[in-house]
């Protein structure tokens, strides 16, 4: 088995005078009211667990005040948990001292925030190139991986431009250029399109799909918003009050919600938009005529529906192995498709 790019263990943040003190004590069976009242302690995040494998995106999602930034931050410890493990390819972050901590920050992890951090009397190329300028790297070699970072975000010709001459959508493709210039192994992104217009983060997520196409980098994303989740992610993971709440796929997610917080999130989602064949599949039945097409079960069934309806009857769905997993036919995708026109 592959190692993990990123280990979340048993991770906790207690914010508060005693916070230490108060893991494994039964105080944190108490409301977040009374805990407060109590204590004056805030629960940020609740033995919260998970693996990142290498070159997967990994959204984490959820309410405002859920717990996200507490979580990305604990991640690279520009906070401290109180108590609980996070290891980067295999490495305890956890167990660190400032100068190795310096050192993954510098090589391994970038971070691409809402409000981007551009350092406002460099040039786009200057800003681009600041992190391995600080790193060290002679001049020559940075302009030159600079200028590839620019290049591959879409800013050519935009490189002596200083980021108040530049749209929103456009600092953020230089925080991105940024982020990627140091090569490093994982990038988090907290919330970095939330102050874009609605089109401009549409091309910007897009943008993210495209790099990652490209780079291949594991990406860890926080976000408020599903559709956003849903269409990067290839998992999600929803927090509620600091606490996982679910971990999934998006047609997981959607297919299966964890609870009524979750069934809630996902009830406006076009279901036929994320699921798969695999979710509306059903046993053959005995002497009926299925015809030759077959489909894999990882097909969305929006991008299958003219292939079922186009075909004389049933349609195998099959996994990779080429096994059959059932059968769909007309009426199975009419029902999802019928069921969302009318929630519409
Ligand atoms: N420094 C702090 N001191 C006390 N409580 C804090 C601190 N930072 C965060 N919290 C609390 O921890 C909880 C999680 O906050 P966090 O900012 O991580 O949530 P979030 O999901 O990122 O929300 P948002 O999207 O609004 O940033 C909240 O209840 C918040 O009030």
């Amino acid at each position: 088995m592959t190692q993990p790019a990123l280990q979340v263990q048993s991770l906790w943040k207690v914010f508060g005078p005693k916070a230490e003190k108060l893991v494994g004590t039964p105080d944190l069976e108490l409301s977040r009211k009374e805990l407060l009242a109590k204590s004056g302690h805030v629960i940020g995040v609740r033995d919260v667990s998970f693996d990142v494998a290498p070159g997967e995106v990994f959204v984490v999602m959820g309410l405002s005040g859920s717990g996200k930034s507490t979580l990305v931050r604990l991640i690279t410890r520009l906070i401290e948990p109180t108590s609980g493990t996070v290891l980067l390819d295999g490495e305890d972050i956890t167990a660190m001292n400032d100068d190795a901590l310096r050192d993954i920050r510098r090589k391994k992890v970038s971070m691409v925030f809402q409000h981007f951090g551009l350092l406002p009397h460099r040039k786009v190329i200057d800003n681009v190139g600041f992190g391995l300028e600080v790193r060290g790297e002679d001049k020559a070699a940075r302009r030159s991986r600079a200028q590839e970072m620019v290049d591959l975000v879409g800013l050519s010709g935009y490189e002596t431009n200083y980021p108040d001459q530049l749209s929103g959508g456009m600092q953020q493709r230089v925080g991105l250029a940024r982020a990627l210039a140091s090569n490093p192994d994982i990038l988090m992104f907290d919330e970095p399109f939330s102050a874009l217009d609605p089109l401009i983060r549409r091309d910007m997520q897009n943008e993210v799909v495209r790099l990652h196409e490209e780079v291949g980098k594991t990406m860890v994303f926080i976000t408020h918003d599903l559709a956003e989740a849903l269409k990067l992610g290839d998992r999600i993971l929803i927090m509620r009050d600091g606490e996982i709440v679910q971990i999934g796929t998006p047609d997981q997610v959607v297919g299966a919600p964890a609870d009524d917080y979750v069934r809630n999130f996902v009830s406006e989602v076009p279901k036929s938009h994320v699921l798969t064949l695999k979710w509306v599949c059903r046993p053959e039945v005995p002497g009926e005529q299925v015809s030759d097409r077959t489909l894999p079960s990882g097909t969305i069934i929006r991008e299958a529906a003219r292939a079922v309806l186009d075909a004389q009857g049933p349609v195998r769905v099959v996994d990779d192995n080429g096994q059959t997993v059932g059968i769909v036919d007309d009426e199975d995708i009419l029902r999802v498709v019928v069921a969302e026109e009318e929630s519409a």
